[in-house]
This record gives structure tokens, sequence and C-alpha cells, in this order.
């Protein structure tokens, strides 16, 4: 198996009495689709933006973050070639950021900036291979209908979907999603989870951190948990039952991680990875 992201002995404090990751050691096999879960504060974003070096970890000698066989990060200082190593690593935010008064088409081509030289992204001048490649991109997440649409006429559901296909055509190899769907209704929040899911059967690595653990259970095999900074599980998502939830972060704060009602959760995933069907208020 080949490995996609390694992430040894990281540590993250914003603030001396307080650590944001401790000691955080992680592999994600290439092709896997995994989810990070964790209660607010758990320290989700830190490591998702971590790996994708948009933050620098702690300066111990041994914390490491290696991305497709290259060091893109080590000791808290960040590669040379971190920008090119970032093309990469498609982000989704939690907020999309698309630019509301823009085309879908347009807000799509903004993915392909880092790519192409300054002073044509500063021109908007955009060639047409460009534009083929991010309609093929809207056509993966389900929104080339849209494409000559304001962004700012699209549902949140459909703007992330957008924000997906931005991504997609800085042509990464790596997905990371920041809480993708944390802002949408239930059946907006499917279809993201759609897109993502559709993006890991095509062979991309996705790592995706969600609030929900309905979600990490229905959509990934694999899953692998926060508490404040600290690995608590890694392991098959299948094995996260109530009973483990509540073992791991205590009855409270466990009941708040689902989306769910109870007759409702599924605490199976198939091993191929299906992803199962989401019941009828979802
Ligand atoms: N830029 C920052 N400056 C100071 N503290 C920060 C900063 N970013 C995160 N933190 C702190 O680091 C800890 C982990 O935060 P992080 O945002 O990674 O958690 P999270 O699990 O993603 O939470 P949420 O689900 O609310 O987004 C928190 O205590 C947070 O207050």
């Amino acid at each position: 198996m080949t490995v996609a992201i390694n992430v040894t002995q990281v540590s993250k404090h914003f603030r001396s009495d307080k650590a944001a990751l401790s000691d955080v050691s992680l592999t994600v096999n290439k092709g896997e689709m995994v989810a990070l879960i964790g209660a607010s504060g758990s320290g989700k974003s830190t490591l998702l933006r971590v790996i994708a070096g948009l933050l620098k970890t702690d300066k111990a000698s041994s914390a490491k973050v290696d991305v497709l066989g290259k060091t893109l990060q080590a000791s808290g200082q960040l590669a040379k070639d971190v920008r090119q190593q970032r093309a990469q690593v498609g982000f989704i935010f939690q907020q999309f950021n698309l630019v509301n008064r823009l085309s879908v088409l347009l807000n799509t081509l903004m993915g392909s900036l880092g790519r192409i030289p300054k002073w044509r992204g500063l021109l908007g001048l955009f060639y047409t291979a460009d534009k083929h490649l991010a309609m093929q991109a809207l056509q993966r997440v389900g929104m080339e209908h849209t494409a000559t649409q304001r962004a700012s006429t699209l549902s949140g559901g459909q703007q992330q979907r957008v924000a997906i296909a931005r991504a997609l055509v800085q042509k990464p190899s790596i997905v990371l999603a920041d809480e993708p769907i944390a802002s949408l209704d239930p059946e907006s929040a499917r279809k993201v989870m759609d897109a993502l899911a559709d993006l890991n059967k095509e062979g991309m690595t996705v790592l995706v951190s969600l609030h929900q653990v309905d979600y990490a259970i229905r959509y990934c095999k694999r899953t692998v948990a926060l508490k404040d900074g600290v690995v608590v599980y890694d392991g098959p998502s299948s094995e996260l039952t109530p009973e483990k939830l509540d073992k791991l972060y205590g009855a409270t704060s466990a009941s708040e991680m689902y989306a769910f009602p109870s007759n409702d959760r599924s605490t199976s995933v198939s091993t191929d990875n299906t992803v199962q069907p989401l019941a009828a208020n979802a």
C-alpha cells in the first residue's frame, strides 16, 4: 500500500498552556477515505491545516508531515517547495468562500490560479483548456448545469459542491475537507458527502473532518477520533458504537455527535466502502 499522508509526532500550541494537537501520529494510504471526528475544539481543523502546510507544527525535532512521499514540513519548518506540494492537496473549507457576484464557472476556474502564470490569473485570462477542465470538474460534482449562474443564486450545498469542483481544477491527488457539511441541511449534506465518496471511488484520497459521527460511519470505512488534541481512536468506523463513543467522549458530548435520531443510526459500513442508503429524514 502506498502512503498518501504520514503525520509523525505532531504537536501544536497556539498558547503555551494548551496544546491544540498533542503528539499526533497518523498514516493515510492512497485511495482511502478517512473521517476525522471530534467535538468542537478537539483539533480537527488544526490537524488538516498542518497536513496542508497552511500551519506550522511546534518545533520539536521529531515532528514531521510527509505528503505523497515528500516531506512537507519537519520540526516546524515548511519545505522549500511547499507551494508545489500544496498544489497536490485540495482543501475544502466549511465556508465555501465563493465570490457571490461571479459565475459558477469563473469561481471554479479560480482553482487553477496556482497552476497558471500570475499575469494570466490577474487578467482573468483563462484558455479554452482551463475552461474545459473547470467544466469537467463541475460535471464530476453534478453542477455543470449551473456554470453560467451567479454563485449567489446557489444553495449552500450547491455552493459547497462548486467549492469541491474548484479544488479539483487544481488537479490534486488528495482532498482535505474541513467540516464541509457543518452548515448544510441533511439533503445537501448527503449530496456533498456523495460527491466526496464519488471522488474517492475514482481513486482520490480523502480525509474529511466531521462533527457528526453518523456521516463518518456511513461514508468512511475508517475513522480517526480526536479529543483535546489527542488521537483517542483510529480504526474501523463500524466499531464506533454508541457505547464506544460514550466511553471516548462521555455520554453528553457523545450524544451531541449524532445527526440522526437513535432509531435511524447505522453502525455498519460495507467492507467495499459502498455508501449505505440514507434514511428518509436524511
Ligand atoms: N489561530 C488560532 N489561535 C489560537 N487558538 C487557536 C487557533 N486555531 C485553533 N485554536 C485553538 O486550538 C484548539 C483546536 O481548534 P480546532 O479549530 O483545530 O478544533 P476543531 O476540532 O476543528 O473545532 P471545530 O469543530 O469547532 O472547528 C482550540 O482550543 C482552538 O481554540
